[in-house]
């Protein structure tokens, strides 16, 4: 065999699973299409999408109408800072990972990978010469493009999707987001605080419709202050380009008209260069199955990442590539942690983790609901966030902590004293107990869980 393990695909995925294996001491090399690595979490997705919101959002906080008082100019200035800032950080970034993995003794190998039999890839690099490398182990890692139906007319100019609006060489006048899901919040957050008149179509009745609606409200009082509008409960019928602006018609007859439209609908997984049945291996609508350890139907070929679909975050992926390798070379079942944090880097963020009220309603659990304004703490009156929120869903009955649900400044990091507090099987007496520093946001925590024991004593009266 030539490796210890080939990797197809060098996103996050893919990056921490070969830095694993050069852990332990195996010979692991990873393949790579495209002519720079990092995949959608450091080339198309994460990154730039949270480089561009943190020059959207400092820009929104000058003046309190943001970047809408701006002039158009100024607005150009603006996004033209932001893309070279965005750029910065791509750079920045990928050297880090390229001098981390070649230090610990991974191979980047450019080509498309494709498999041959269940130890065998073929790789085609870009001039289409082809060589074929074996391995004991394989790991697909291969990920997601964004979802582009084929009676949208996309053009990567006017007709976008999450991959060709960061390339924007101009900031539109007007955006038309369709979707009401994480990309569609987090780019209507950073156009919209950048001056740019957005609307949002989206069937469902709420924006991010699976989380509740006193946390998705503030995003959404926060999007209409912004200017943002809104048509709810409708169904984009058919989009197209008429002399340079778009025209977007609703299946309920209307019209819109828009200098640029992003389409922001879901994903779909990279598996089709893959030949996967030339190894055997089993697929659902795309997506690749596994088990518990990442194995797919072929015992030596392990999958991870956006290609197995949910949750298909760059986080999770990581620790998935870890957590398949450490299971094929020290035979450790490593279980993913049970309780997964998401955050939405929207202006505001939204972070949570554990269950929503509609989940725990639907498992008949009985619990009581906690909040703390950030409003009541002093940290939130000095930086200005007077309308976040920590809201903790806490079991009646043994009094654990079950779900946290945080909308407002750094939310994507205050998540993880309630996820941590959660993994242990911690209570709200814990928190309640517990000395913040002061003045900070976390003390909500201790707001919210005061407000849980409320909602506890007048839950035991008889
Ligand atoms: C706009 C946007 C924002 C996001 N924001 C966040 C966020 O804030 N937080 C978060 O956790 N997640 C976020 N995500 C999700 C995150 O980017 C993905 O979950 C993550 O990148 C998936 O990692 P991966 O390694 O599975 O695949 P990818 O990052 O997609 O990488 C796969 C790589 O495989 C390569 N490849 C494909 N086929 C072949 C082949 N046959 N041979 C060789 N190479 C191949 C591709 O070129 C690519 O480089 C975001 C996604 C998008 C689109
Ligand atoms: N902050 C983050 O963690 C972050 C940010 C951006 C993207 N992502 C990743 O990217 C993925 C894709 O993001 P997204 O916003 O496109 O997905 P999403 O699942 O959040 O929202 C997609 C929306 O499109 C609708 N939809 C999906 N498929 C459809 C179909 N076939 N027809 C009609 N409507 C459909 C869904 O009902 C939903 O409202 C996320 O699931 C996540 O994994 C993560």
């Amino acid at each position: 065999m030539d490796y210890d393990i080939l990797i197809v695909g060098s996103g996050p995925a893919g990056q921490h699973a070969a830095w694993q294996a050069a852990r332990m001491g195996k010979k692991a090399a990873i393949i790579e299409r495209k002519p720079s690595i990092g995949g959608a979490g450091l080339q198309t997705g994460t990154i730039p999408s949270k480089a561009l919101r943190e020059a959207a959002y400092l820009a929104s906080r000058t003046g309190t109408q943001g970047m809408r008082e701006a002039s158009r100019t100024a607005r150009y200035g603006v996004m033209a800072e932001a893309v070279r800032r965005k750029d910065m950080v791509i750079t920045q970034q990928e050297s880090v990972i390229v001098k981390r993995l070649l230090k610990s003794g991974v191979t980047l190998i450019p080509g498309e990978a494709s498999l041959v039999d269940a130890h065998t890839l073929e790789i085609i690099d870009s001039k289409g010469v082809s060589k074929k490398l074996s391995a004991e182990i394989i790991l697909l890692a291969t990920g997601s493009r964004p979802r582009r139906p084929s009676h949208i007319p996309f053009d990567k100019k006017t007709v976008l999707d999450s991959t060709s609006i960061l390339n924007l060489k101009k900031l539109p006048g007007s955006l038309l987001v369709v979707g009401g899901g994480v990309i569609a919040c987090e780019f209507v957050s950073i156009f919209a605080a950048l001056g740019v008149e957005v609307t949002v179509v989206d069937s469902h009745e709420q924006l991010l419709a699976y989380l509740s609606e006193d946390v998705v409200g503030v995003l959404a009082e926060s999007f209409e202050n912004m200017g943002v509008e809104f048509h709810m409960q409708e169904r984009v019928a058919a989009v197209s380009i008429e002399e340079g602006r778009t025209l977007t018609l609703l299946e309920s007859g209307k019209r819109l008209y828009s200098e640029a439209v992003l389409y922001a609908l879901g994903r779909e997984p990279n598996s089709q260069s893959l030949n996967t049945p030339m190894a055997g291996i089993e697929l659902d609508q795309g997506w690749i199955t596994v088990n518990d350890d990442f194995q797919t139907s072929v015992p030596n070929i392990y999958a991870v990442g956006d290609l197995i679909g949910w949750p298909a975050l760059a986080s999770t992926g990581m620790e998935q590539g870890r957590a398949a390798v450490l299971h094929a070379f020290a035979g450790k079942t490593h279980a993913m942690p049970e309780h997964l944090p998401m955050a939405i880097y929207a202006i505001p963020e939204i972070s949570w983790v554990g269950k929503t009220e509609k989940e725990a309603k639907k498992e008949k659990i009985n619990y009581v609901v906690g909040r703390g304004h950030f409003k009541e703490s002093a940290r939130g009156q000095i930086i200005g966030d007077i309308n976040g929120l920590v809201k903790l869903i806490v079991d009646a009955t043994s009094h654990k902590l079950i779900g946290v649900h945080i909308v407002g400044e750094h939310a994507s990091e205050l998540i993880h004293t309630g996820q941590m507090l959660m993994h242990f099987g911690g209570t709200v007496h814990d928190l309640v107990g517990n000395v913040f520093n002061y003045p900070t946001l976390a003390e909500c925590y201790k707001l919210a869980a005061l407000d849980c024991m409320e909602a506890l004593n007048k839950s035991a009266l008889p």
